[in-house]
């Protein structure tokens, strides 16, 4: 079958969107089109100047026998906010206050379009790191793992809270958790993790900290190198948080349980999608 440009582009751009931040030979596509290189060279140049001008992401192309094209997820400012904006109208919803100052998430841990939007925002922010995997804590950060790994095409490593026979022989480390204030084990099968991996750790809430730092003490275990860590809310104003070198999406403040009210303010993601930095964690 003959594809004409237009034809090729619709192809090419579907297919580079669903296999983000993996290698497409460039083969690929002339023995798929019956096209020259030289032809194809052109087409994704079109896909490139569209994506970049439009804040969609990168597309490299690497040149020699193992070359090809790479789509690197990269969305622009403008789109980054919108997801920011949108994230935070649906946390502020009042009636997601719970006990002991956390907030009803699993709805939005269950939103597979705004994990996908916030997976691009994060792998965003961390584009151009090297990064061999996404680290979580079961259970609400599943999702967000996988959303993440998704675009940076990386595996997924889940932290349990218990030992499991299927799990094979693990690596645990004991902390004191967010929500139920004891000390409580944080497990990892030895299977999941290359000694020395990077990893990118994510979570959906930061509170004191006592999880994340769990996370970062197992990682020594590996002696993996916590390439970040990415949370999707912050409680603000902390006393010795015993973590602070990360980057939020939004911050909570002011939970008020008796009259059910907290306030919602944009975390430092944003500022570190601007300039790469993250300003005073509070
Ligand atoms: O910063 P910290 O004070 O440690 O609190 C944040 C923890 C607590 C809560 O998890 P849990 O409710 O313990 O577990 P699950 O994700 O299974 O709901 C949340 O998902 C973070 O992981």
């Amino acid at each position: 079958m003959k594809f004409k440009r237009s034809e090729r582009l619709v192809f090419m751009t579907q297919h580079l969107t669903s296999h983000p931040n993996q290698l497409i030979p460039l083969t690929y596509f002339v023995d798929k089109f019956s096209q020259a290189k030289s032809s194809i060279s052109e087409d994704i140049k079109i896909v490139k100047d569209v994506f970049e001008t439009e804040g969609i992401g990168l597309v490299q192309t690497t040149a020699g026998a193992g070359g090809g094209v790479t789509f690197r997820p990269k969305i622009d400012h403008v789109r980054s906010a919108e997801i920011v904006a949108r994230f935070m109208e649906v946390l502020k919803t009042k009636d997601r206050l719970l006990p002991g100052g956390y907030l009803y998430m699993s709805d939005i841990m269950g939103d597979p379009h705004m994990m996908s939007d916030i997976g691009k925002l994060i792998a965003t922010m961390y584009e151009g790191a090297t990064i061999d995997a996404v680290v979580t804590v079961a259970t609400k950060g599943i999702s967000l793992a996988n959303a993440v790994a998704r675009e940076l095409n990386v595996s997924v490593a889940v932290i349990r809270k218990d030992n499991k026979v299927t799990e094979g022989s693990t690596v645990s480390v004991n902390y004191v958790s967010g929500s139920t204030r004891k000390i409580e084990t944080m497990v990892l099968s030895k299977r999941t993790l290359k000694e020395g991996a990077k990893v990118l750790v994510v979570d959906d809430f930061l509170r004191a900290g006592g999880s994340i730092t769990g996370v970062i003490n197992l990682m020594e275990e590996f002696s993996a190198q916590v390439v970040g860590v990415s949370v999707l809310v912050e409680a603000k104003q902390v006393e010795n948080r015993r973590f602070n070198d990360y980057t939020s999406l939004l911050k909570v403040s002011e939970i008020d349980e008796f009259n059910q009210s907290f306030v919602v303010e944009e975390g430092n993601c944003l500022e570190y999608i601007e300039n790469g930095t993250k300003e005073h964690q509070s």
